[in-house]
């Protein structure tokens, strides 16, 4: 469970508020100003009936026969997520995938901003992602202080990332999103969320075996693994 302002609210209800959020800024853009609790619920990719237990650990949102108010349950479920104020994030590892972050153009808009890149590479240090400058890891705790860096996401190599995961937290940072590949050790008032890209091609591919297991044939199951 989180606490969420004066509520506490179930993990996996709280994974799934971006999603909530996402599509009510869509029929806002949309100029729909209310919505059913089955088109949120479809366009947010689950069921009615979860969406409206997920919304009711936040209030009491929704008129019986109006249905939900778009720009107000919005507001709330962005204020819910901290996004009313923006978050600055320091990118560490400047590789392919730390580039390719760096490079993302959807942050503004949902609240993020990257003040920062930093990697150990005397060939990365000074070069520009994004328009932004690379600079030394060494000057990690400076940076996160200076910029008032309060995310920090790492695209190194494992080894590394232990020790930078300990300096981001001993800097202040209590949040930091991960694509190293290794467990990181760290406080129990650190929420560190790692995204496994390839572990979650083996779940897919768990339920490719399992459909042709049962006698369905995907397109493509039939050739070699190499
Ligand atoms: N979890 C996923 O889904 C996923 C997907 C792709 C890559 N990855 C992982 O993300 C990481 C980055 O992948 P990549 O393809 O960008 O690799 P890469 O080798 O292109 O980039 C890694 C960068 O980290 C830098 N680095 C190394 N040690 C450092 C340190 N101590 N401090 C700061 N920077 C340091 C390197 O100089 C390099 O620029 C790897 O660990 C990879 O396994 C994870």
């Amino acid at each position: 469970m989180i606490e969420i302002g004066e509520v506490t609210v179930p993990a996996a209800t709280v994974a799934r508020l971006p999603f909530y959020l996402r599509a009510l800024r869509d029929l806002t853009r949309e100029g729909v100003a209310t919505t059913s609790s089955s088109d949120l619920a479809e366009r947010s990719g689950v069921g009615s009936a979860q969406l409206r237990k997920d919304l009711s650990y936040l209030g009491s949102f929704g008129t019986r026969g109006v249905g939900y108010e778009v720009e107000s349950l919005s507001s709330y479920i962005a204020a819910a997520l901290g996004l009313g104020s923006e978050h600055r994030l320091a990118i560490v590892g400047v590789g392919n995938l730390g580039h390719a972050l760096a490079n993302y153009s959807g942050y503004a808009a949902r609240g993020f901003q990257v003040v920062a890149l930093l990697d150990a590479d005397p060939a990365v240090v000074g070069g520009r992602a994004a328009g932004i400058e690379v600079e030394h890891v060494d000057h990690l705790e400076r940076i996160i202080v200076e910029r008032h860096v309060s995310m920090v996401v790492l695209a190194t190599p494992g080894p590394p990332a232990q020790g930078i995961a300990e300096r981001v937290v001993s800097a202040g940072v209590r949040e930091i999103l991960s694509f190293a590949p290794v467990a990181l050790h760290l406080p129990d008032d650190v929420v560190v969320r790692s995204v496994d890209v390839a572990g979650e091609l083996q779940i897919l591919a768990f339920h490719a075996a399992a459909r042709h297991a049962n006698g369905v044939a995907a397109p493509g199951a039939d050739v070699p693994a190499s």
